[in-house]
């Protein structure tokens, strides 16, 4: 049943595929802990307008209709590569985001071994998960300061080693510490793909974008700076419930989880978000795009029905949240105000899906980007 899952999780030794066992929860603590710690400051800013500073102009020399999704892959990998190893990966981040991208197209489609058990002995899928990485030095000493996500999982092993713990030693070997990091690196393509869907509203709806354009255009400041002004409120309402609707229309996890219904051990089960998100018995006029929803009478973002879970919650509930959502707000935000994107003339606007079955996207489509910034 989940042959191929064990064989690229080396035995469920990561975090999103293990079952809720005390390595699961001390990885889950390990990992929750470095992100909160990595987002503390401005250092995950500077990351993100590093990135989008190298790929929008790269985008802005596209002179008729493309497909865009090459630069918000680079724009999403780079990120997350600088997160988990900083500068130390050797091989081009491109190569890795882009394996890692294959591979999520593979695994989304499902595995020949899980398919016909019988191939497990005589067929391996080619193993994505770890191309690129052989080059990752997990012994690197460590400096003073923490610089990446592969820092703080060596500094966990570093003070089990002084506590001579061996139970948390065995548990924090360099297989696991791999197997933790690709849980975090993996999440590239959940992001590129809510990118993908973001895109898709806001240009199909050309009401919404410059209404969006204006709120940014108003608090410029805000890309360069917090989320929050220094009341603790939001600065673009619409904006941010184009984001929130965004969120409660996508919804592409494979992770596992458990249930309460008789499933046979070792399914792995998925939760069907678009369900969840998409009950009339919750949301009105579930098909309509309609940001609004999430205002409240004094314009400013309202409260969300309790069936607004895209990240999950519980034991299980998503660990990249913290760090999804403000990349997803400041990607989205670079964008809007650096662009007006429109589709080719002639182009049928209606929405085509793709992606594959654990995963839903818009089919591949073209846009044309016209510079706000520059003309
Ligand atoms: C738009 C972006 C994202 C969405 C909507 C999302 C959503 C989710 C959901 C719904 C789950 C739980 C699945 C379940 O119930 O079993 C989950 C799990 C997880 N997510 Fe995310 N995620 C996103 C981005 C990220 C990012 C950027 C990271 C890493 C930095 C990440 C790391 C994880 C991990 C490690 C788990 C497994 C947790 C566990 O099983 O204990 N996610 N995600």
């Amino acid at each position: 049943m989940r042959f191929a899952v064990d064989r690229f999780t080396e035995g469920g030794k990561n975090i999103a595929f293990a079952n809720n066992t005390p390595t699961w929860k001390l990885h889950r603590k390990i990992a929750g802990k470095a992100l909160r710690q990595y987002m503390i400051g401005t250092h995950f800013e500077a990351v993100l307008h590093e990135s989008t500073n190298k790929c929008l102009p790269l985008m802005a020399k596209e002179t008729g209709a493309f497909n865009p999704e090459n630069y918000i892959d680079l724009m999403v990998s780079n990120i997350l590569n600088a997160v988990c190893f900083g500068k130390r990966l050797q091989s081009s981040p491109i190569s890795v985001g882009r394996s890692l991208l294959d591979k999520c197209n593979v695994s989304g489609k499902g595995f020949v071994e899980d398919m016909f058990p019988i191939m497990y002995k005589i067929w391996t899928t080619k193993n994505y998960f770890f191309i690129g990485l052989d080059a990752m030095e997990l012994a690197i000493p460590l400096t003073y300061k923490i610089r990446d996500f592969t820092d703080s999982l060596i500094l966990a092993r570093k003070e089990a080693e002084r506590e001579e713990n061996e139970e948390v030693l065995s548990q924090l070997t360099n297989t696991h510490l791999r197997q933790t990091l690709m849980d975090i690196f993996n999440d590239i393509k959940t992001t590129a793909m809510f990118l993908t869907w973001y895109r898709h509203f806001i240009m199909v709806l050309a009401d919404i974008q410059s209404k969006v354009q204006e709120e940014i255009d108003r608090v410029v400041e805000f890309l360069v700076g917090q989320l929050k002004d220094a009341s603790g409120q939001f600065f673009c309402p619409l904006f941010l419930a184009v984001d929130e609707l965004v969120f409660r229309i996508v919804q592409c996890v494979t992770q596992k989880l458990e249930v309460m219904y008789d499933v046979p051990q070792d399914t792995v089960v998925m939760i069907n978000h678009w369900a969840l998100h998409h009950d009339p018995k919750y949301w009105k006029d579930v098909e309509k795009f309609d940001p609004t929803r999430y205002l409240d009478e004094n314009g400013k973002l309202g409260m969300k029905p309790e069936s607004w879970l895209p990240f999950s919650a519980g034991r299980r509930v998503c660990l990249g949240e913290v760090v999804a959502k403000p990349e997803l707000h400041l990607i989205f935000a670079t964008i809007m105000q650096r662009f007006k994107i429109t589709l080719p003339e002639g182009t049928n606007s209606e929405l085509k899906l793709g992606g594959s079955s654990s995963n839903t996207q818009p089919a591949p489509f073209q846009i044309i980007v016209e510079d706000r910034i520059n003309t």
